[in-house]
């Protein structure tokens, strides 16, 4: 089992503002009190009894503070120091101070390609560093993604959230329904089996969404995203894409695939004329 600090958190760092909260519990701004240094804290219940449903299992954030050890690249958010008491377990992270992908989109609607482009490297590179460790995420969405600083020229991209992610081990099935109905893939719907190439198919969608500011499979309901899904109901609309490069498009339909084992890689996303051109002239275009 692993041993967390058993000192009190507040010992080491002042508790700031709340910075957001979700299903991974709250995340609060942490001042540490020897360099005046600020952190991000997540601050997870754990749950009290077996019978309970409410807080986390400890083992589940043992997994995630195994996973984030294992990662440490820097387009993914940094693991510094883990905090535990009775009831509560503290994950001290680096604090992102840029905001979330998902919002810079909404605040310029779509971007264009060069720029969809630099964010897609940087995710695609984080994603193919946690891929070689058979490390998959399993939640990757734009409200998962960050930027270092948003108002700098080339923002660094930090993929944050591991909560769902799980180390996969060869010849071992894991199936699981958890993620977000726009971003899931056909197999987690059906309870298939799951791997990387899970992740893949929600990175074919983040790029519909950054090139058009529209979700490729978003109904009225989670029923209806789900139905268009498992469907592969999607297309380029004219009224979206009509400025879109047909290799955008290609990139975007090789992700997009219902069986997982035919979508790229995240290294051959990252080898795609759309993200590396092979000419100058591709380039300029
Ligand atoms: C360690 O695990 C997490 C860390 C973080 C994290 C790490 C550093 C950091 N710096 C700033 C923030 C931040 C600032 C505003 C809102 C949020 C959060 O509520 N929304 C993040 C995305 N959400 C859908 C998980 C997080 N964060 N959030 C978020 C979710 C996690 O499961």
């Amino acid at each position: 089992m692993a041993q967390f600090k058993l000192q009190n958190v507040e010992d080491f760092y002042e508790i700031g503002e709340i910075l957001g909260s979700g299903h991974f519990g709250q995340v609060r701004e942490l001042r540490e009190r020897v360099s005046g240094v600020s952190w991000a804290g997540k601050f997870v219940k754990l749950r009290r009894s077996v019978s309970s449903r409410l807080g986390l299992e400890r083992k589940t954030v043992e997994r995630e503070v195994e996973i984030l050890q294992a990662l440490q690249h820097n387009n993914i958010m940094a693991l510094k120091d883990v905090f535990e008491s009775r009831a509560e377990v503290v994950l001290v992270v680096e604090l992102i101070c840029g905001g979330e992908l998902f919002d810079f989109i909404a605040e310029k609607e779509n971007l264009m390609e060069n720029d969809a482009i630099e964010f897609l490297k940087q995710i695609l590179k984080g994603v193919a560093f946690m891929h070689n460790k058979h490390i998959a995420h399993f939640d990757l969405k734009p409200e998962n993604i960050m930027l270092s600083d948003k108002k700098a020229e080339h923002p660094e991209i930090k993929i944050i959230d591991f909560g769902l992610a799980q180390r996969l081990t060869t010849g071992e099935e894991y199936r699981s329904l958890c993620g977000t109905p726009q971003y899931i893939g056909p197999e987690v719907i059906n309870y298939e089996p799951l791997s990387t190439a899970s992740d893949m198919w929600s990175i074919g969608v983040i790029t519909y969404i950054l090139l058009s500011g529209m979700s490729p499979f978003q109904g009225d309901s989670d029923e209806e995203t789900l139905r268009n899904i498992v469907d592969m109901k999607y297309e380029f609309e004219d009224q979206y894409f009509s400025q879109t490069s047909d290799m955008a498009k290609d990139f975007i339909e090789k992700l997009l695939i219902k069986d997982p084992s035919e979508r790229m890689t995240a290294e051959e996303c990252l080898l795609h004329p759309w993200i590396k051109p092979l000419t100058r002239k591709q380039a300029a275009n």
